[in-house]
């Protein structure tokens, strides 16, 4: 088994990118071990409607990043306060979808820092009844990585915000998030430590050395395929949002003396197929018109308010601003 040292980057679409490269493209019967924190992030699972499981306005405000995963099950949220980790191996036919024999080293290693924790349900860690952890797989070609989350020292009021508390506004067949109570690591531990040091017990636990730890070091080539692997899959748009499941968004809102609307979506690969507009507000223009300009476009708040940005809002919907329609449709 063998270290990858990420040099402490925290960009999100870097870190996948590394797991991606190492499962793809380094020594196919290797095991890799690589750590990995990054700046706040949303990750959702491969089969999962991105919109459905973010709060958009505090992803926009807060510049939180958002990006998808390989590997199944729900969203999560990351910042710099979580280790995740990931042992990337051969798929031997009996460790794919065993979680257990890659999250009992952690397990392990936890236990002798004082923390209880268990592997619960298939792929959740607990410590007393809250989860610490969740975990996910992939496999391709006979390579596999189980991937799994550890709170240490997450702003956990952020977890709970950044994740989309609107979600009956969506209706898709995406696999939906199982919403846990989280608690961080570093409340439990029997000798406080900050996160460098967490994460060399770990390597030091996993590894059963106090020596140094056998480690790949990543060439200026694997560099290079790693940031093209971020730029083409986890910084791209289709990838983190078009790989959606098709969806509909539906949301009715009365504003007192201005009128009631009505709007549906339906949205397929990130863009809107259908556009549905109905309502009681005062405006005189031919609706129709605000259908047809969605159609067709991405189903993103910047696309939308530009395509709305030259219409004159009081011909249309009579006192409801344009600011309103978005809020209604993000
Ligand atoms: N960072 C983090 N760690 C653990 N649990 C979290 C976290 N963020 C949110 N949650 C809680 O888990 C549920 C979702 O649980 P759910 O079981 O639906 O999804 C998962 O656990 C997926 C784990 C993916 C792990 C990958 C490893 C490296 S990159 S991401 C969410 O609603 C919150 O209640």
């Amino acid at each position: 088994m063998k270290y990858i040292n990420n040099q402490g980057i925290m960009d999100p679409a870097i870190n996948l990118a590394i797991e991606e490269y190492a499962l793809t493209e380094l020594d196919i019967n290797e095991t890799y071990l690589l750590f990995y924190s990054m700046n706040p992030t949303v990750i959702v699972g491969k089969n999962q409607n991105t919109v459905e499981e973010i709060n958009m306005d505090y992803i926009r405000e807060q510049e939180v990043n958002v990006t998808r995963r390989l590997s199944g099950g729900g969203a999560v949220y990351n910042d710099e306060g979580d280790l995740s980790f990931s042992f990337i191996t051969k798929d031997d036919g009996n460790s794919f979808h065993n979680y257990k024999k890659f999250t009992e080293p952690v397990v392990r290693a936890l236990h002798q820092m004082g923390v209880k924790a268990e592997l619960l349900g298939r792929n959740d860690l607990l410590v007393g009844g809250k989860k610490i952890s969740g975990n996910a797989q992939f496999s391709t070609k006979g390579r596999m990585f189980s991937h799994g989350t550890l709170l240490f020292d997450v702003n956990l009021e952020n977890v709970a915000r950044a994740l989309n508390p609107d979600a009956e506004k969506y209706l898709s067949k995406g696999i939906k998030s199982v919403r846990s109570r989280v608690t961080n690591i570093r409340e439990h531990l029997d000798v406080d430590m900050d996160i460098d040091q967490f994460r060399q017990m770990l390597l030091k636990y996993v590894f059963e050395t106090n020596f140094d730890v056998p480690e790949y070091k990543l060439s200026e080539r694997d560099w290079g395929n790693i940031r093209q692997i971020a730029e083409e899959r986890y910084r791209n748009w289709d990838w983190v949002y078009g790989k959606s499941p098709k969806f509909n968004m539906k949301y009715s809102h009365r504003f007192p003396g201005a009128g009631g609307i009505d709007i549906r979506l339906d949205v397929k690969k990130g863009v809107i197929q259908n556009a549905a507009i109905f309502g009681d507000f005062f405006g005189v223009g031919d609706i129709t018109d605000i259908e047809k300009l969605l159609i067709g476009a991405k189903y993103e708040r910047d696309v939308i308010e530009a395509k709305l940005s030259d219409i004159n809002s009081g011909h249309y919907f009579g006192k409801i601003s344009k600011g309103d329609i978005l809020t209604m449709l993000f």
